[in-house]
């Protein structure tokens, strides 16, 4: 059995390359997707399952830290019920991924490859969280999105400052001292799809890495998680104009915002996806459940951000 990582920060297009590539590459191969959402209501496993049946969401925690253990009971009942030839994991935008690769390798599945989404226009605004950088050091294929929004001169400054990132946060063997993923790949890519060849396992990670569970159980490869989020439910009778003016004027302190609604004047449920100021709708029209917006942000206040009359 194989499986990919895709890790990334929040909103860089986890999802999307997800979707991208597996409608492009695996219509033939049986797959499963597990999908862990910072946020206590999953948006990204709504869309997945729009997209490919077999989806298992862990949502209200991290896999990387507190939720390992579910994270190993979920692969291991994915296995057993449906027998996926590869299974895809899709990170929150909080998690680091290594903590994730010992799971599996726990597990005895293969990772062919551990996938680090960057957000090519956004990075400047989250390049100096602690996990953004793990997430890089810890990654063997790191994918450059959304290069549609920006110039050529931004994208050769931002290649440059990412192999410095990766070089001095490489995840190290903690018996030996050697750096684990002594090879990388970094490519540039619109909207996630990567060339074929990522995914038949050439970028196999065949290294034995010998770690005592303690040692991740103990934060060595985790930073603390500095986000928090809330979930507004939204009542029947909004409509479209008053959620608008609502993601118009979101202060900087919230960085993204997902969800899905049913406004009134609109006939199909949309997702609401916005991150780092950009603001974007798409339709899900077998969504059925009642409408909500996640916001994930730092210090968020407890009282409601938004307020619907
Ligand atoms: N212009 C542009 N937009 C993109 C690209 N890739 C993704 N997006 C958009 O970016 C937004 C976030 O994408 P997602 O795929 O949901 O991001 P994510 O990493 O899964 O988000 P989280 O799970 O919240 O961390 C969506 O509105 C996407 O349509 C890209 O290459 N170019």
């Amino acid at each position: 059995m194989h499986s990919f990582i895709i890790t990334g920060f929040l909103g860089t297009g986890k999802t999307t390359l997800l979707i991208n590539n597996i409608k492009k590459y695996f219509k033939d191969k049986k797959i499963a997707i597990v999908v862990n959402e910072f946020g206590e209501v999953g948006v990204d496993g709504q869309i997945l399952k729009n997209v490919y049946s077999e989806v298992l969401e862990i949502s209200e925690g991290c896999i990387c830290c507190k939720l390992s253990a579910e994270f190993e009971k979920g692969v291991k009942e994915i296995i057993k019920d449906y027998n996926p030839e590869i299974i895809f994991i899709e990170t929150s935008g909080t998690s680091e991924p290594f903590p994730i690769f010992l799971s599996l390798q726990n597990l005895g599945i293969s990772v062919e490859g551990i996938i680090c989404v960057i957000d090519a226009k956004n990075f400047n605004s989250y390049k100096d969280d602690a996990t953004a950088k793990y997430q890089i050091g810890g990654s063997n294929i790191i994918v450059l999105n959304k290069i549609d929004l920006i110039e050529e001169k931004q994208l050769e400054s931002l290649e440059k400052e990412v192999r410095e990132i990766k070089e001095k946060y490489n995840i190290k063997n903690i018996l030996t001292g050697e750096v684990i993923f002594k090879n990388y790949v970094i490519y540039k890519t619109k909207f996630g799809i990567l060339p074929k060849e990522i995914f038949d396992g050439i970028y196999k990670i065949d290294e034995i890495i010998k770690i005592a569970q303690e040692n991740v159980e103990t934060g060595v490869f985790q930073s603390k998680h500095n986000f928090s989020q809330r979930i507004i439910y939204l009542p029947d009778n909004f409509s479209f104009e008053d959620i608008d003016k609502i993601l118009s004027n979101i202060p900087n302190n919230i960085f993204r915002i997902k969800g899905i609604i049913k406004a009134k004047d609109v006939p199909t449920p949309l997702v609401v996806n916005y991150s780092f100021g950009d603001l974007s709708f798409s339709e899900l029209p077998s969504y059925e459940g009642k409408s909500f917006l996640v916001f994930i942000g730092s210090n968020l206040e407890t009282k409601n951000i938004i307020k619907l009359n």
